[in-house]
């Protein structure tokens, strides 16, 4: 098997590199190139590593044939198309930690700098003018600072306030009041944050909720005098009603690291007096470097050889331990739901999935995928684990995973029922010997085959000589038999057959077998 193939394309510490070729993988760094040329590039890797340079976009996406999975050597993941990378099934990761320490103490920078003017009595100071008069800066012991999110960067931040001696208080929807009391800090709504903070620091994702949360009308309401920090995402801020903001003196100061628009060569803001700001340098310390390098390179090695799902934004997490154990699970999931999406027909409504036994103690978010993957491609081929959920709920699937912890006849099952117009239908699966999958039933009928290659599906009364006159029709076609396989509901009831064969069976063996006495469907699958 050859190698995968992975490209660094945004400036990274070496360890990544080596990390990757350690680990089994092709690496080629190839930094600052254009949209185009990455474009034209894309298509020969199954791996991406990046920064916050490369802009990954539909147009990329769609050029990157082989890729499977894109890491983001930091946290926000604002430059990746994640719905598009998941409807092209391209695993999304970030490395949500290892930088977070390194960005919270950039805030904190931010914070003292902007309370003692510290860049601009440098810049002054080094021109030989000694403006000791013009710098009165205010302490921040006794302050309080607002914090517009409340999650890993802004409990640190929060962290290292409470031991300069500020009151911390949070604006985030999302931070629950057990958690704010372990923080230390109080929640509050934003209008209460912007009334009372002396200074405001953000550390949200940029999102639709977000954008431009210190919109004009949201800086007016903030307290006369107040300092703002931004080292998360630009677009957060209203870059002109911020400028404007500092003119008229509501706002004292502001440091930004990040921009609306990066690189962020011109602005209304730069030029102020009470202006500070650096380009986007929260993440760069070199432990946070070496940090995020370390970690993307061992999450995207670990999903290309061994499957292992960590951090990912748009599937499941799923250890390197847990992948070989699923494995086998995951082969049998897929062809249940492929079985079920060819046998029935009609509007599919909804679809279960059942865990028995062993498979009960498994992750169930990964088998569900793999059970739709199966299903899912029975309406388009591009389809895999990753973006087979989402064109489920976008075909208004109602998907639901239940564990049943006891064993019932098998060990260890699983069991897929769709529901449809004409009803539910149901298939189940165990494996046989720990890692051989094998199908144990099909709607309610018991029968062991192996679901494998081209196969036919026959229900017909149960009588004699119908086994003699099926072997016969393939046979004389030139079809030869694999396995065979037989279930009755009853005896003289309705029969099951599933046999294998080696070639696909050409539409008027079909139609003939349709014809033979006592059959009531047939049905070519493959697998
Ligand atoms: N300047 C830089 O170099 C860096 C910037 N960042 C930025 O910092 C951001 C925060 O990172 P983390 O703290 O690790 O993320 P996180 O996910 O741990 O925390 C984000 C917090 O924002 C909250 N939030 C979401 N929507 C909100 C809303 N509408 N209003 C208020 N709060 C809301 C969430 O509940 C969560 O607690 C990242 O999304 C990234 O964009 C991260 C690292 C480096
Ligand atoms: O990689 C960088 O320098 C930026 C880090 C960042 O913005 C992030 O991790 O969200």
């Amino acid at each position: 098997m050859s190698k995968p193939k992975v490209l660094i394309s945004d400036k990274m510490d070496p360890n990544a590199a080596r990390i990757f070729e350690e680990r089994g993988c092709d690496v080629d760094v190839i930094t600052g190139e254009t949209p185009e040329e990455l474009k034209a590039r894309i298509g020969e890797y199954d791996g991406l590593a990046i920064r916050s340079s490369t802009k990954v976009t539909p147009e990329i996406l769609d050029a990157a044939t082989n890729l499977k999975v894109i890491g983001r050597a930091g946290i926000g993941v604002d430059n990746v198309d994640i719905p598009y990378a998941s409807g092209k099934g391209v695993v999304v990761m970030n490395t949500p930690f290892g930088n977070s320490i390194t960005t919270a103490e950039h805030a904190i920078a931010m914070i003292m700098a902007l309370a003692r003017q510290i860049p601009q009595a440098d810049r002054r100071t080094q021109a030989g003018e000694w403006p000791k008069n013009d710098f009165m800066g205010v302490e921040v012991t006794g302050k309080t600072l607002g914090l517009i999110g409340a999650g890993n960067i802004g409990s640190i931040v929060a962290a290292r306030a409470q031991g300069l001696k500020m009151k911390v208080i949070a604006f985030d929807p999302f931070l629950t009041e057990d958690r704010a009391l372990e923080i230390g800090v109080e929640k509050v709504d934003l209008d209460t944050l912007l009334a009372r903070a002396d200074f405001i620091t953000l550390h949200t994702p940029l999102t639709e909720e977000t954008r431009n949360i210190l919109s004009r009308e949201n800086l007016a309401k903030t307290k006369k005098g107040v300092r703002i920090v931004n080292c998360a995402r630009g677009g957060l801020i209203d870059e002109a009603a911020l400028a404007d903001a500092l003119d008229s003196g509501q706002v004292a100061g502001a440091a930004l690291d990040v921009f609306q628009t990066e690189p962020a060569k011109d602005s209304p803001l730069f030029g102020k007096p009470n202006f500070i700001c650096t380009p986007h340098l929260g993440a760069s310390t070199t432990e946070a470097q070496v940090n995020v390098a370390l970690q993307v390179a061992e999450q995207l090695a670990d999903y290309l050889v061994n499957g292992g799902v960590t951090n990912a934004l748009n599937m499941p997490s799923l250890s390197a331990e847990e992948a070989p154990k699923l494995r086998p699970y995951m082969k049998l999931a897929e062809n249940l739901g492929s079985l079920v999406g060819q046998l029935a027909h009609g509007n599919l409504t909804k679809i279960n999935i059942e865990r028995e036994g062993a498979a009960a103690e498994l992750s169930g978010k990964p088998i569900e995928g793999a059970v739709l993957a199966g299903l899912m491609r029975q309406y388009s081929d591009t389809v895999n684990m990753v973006n087979a959920p989402f064109l489920a709920k976008e075909r208004g699937l109602d998907i639901r995973s239940i564990r049943h912890e006891k064993e019932g006849a098998y060990n260890t099952l699983l069991r897929v029922t769709v529901g449809t117009d004409s009803g539910d239908r149901s298939v189940a699966g165990t494996l046989f010997g720990a890692d051989a999958p094998r199908l144990v039933e099909i709607f309610g009928v018991r029968i062991e085959a192996e679901l494998d290659g081209h196969m036919l599906y026959i229900v017909n009364e149960d009588a004699p000589g119908f086994i003699g006159r099926i072997g016969s029709l393939l046979g004389e076609n030139g079809i030869n038999i694999g396995t065979f396989n037989l279930g009755r509901r009853a005896a003289g009831g309705e029969a099951v057959l599933l046999l294998s064969v080696d070639q696909p069976i050409p539409d008027e063996v079909v139609k003939k077998a349709c014809a033979l006495e006592g059959v009531k469907t047939v049905m070519p699958l493959a697998f």
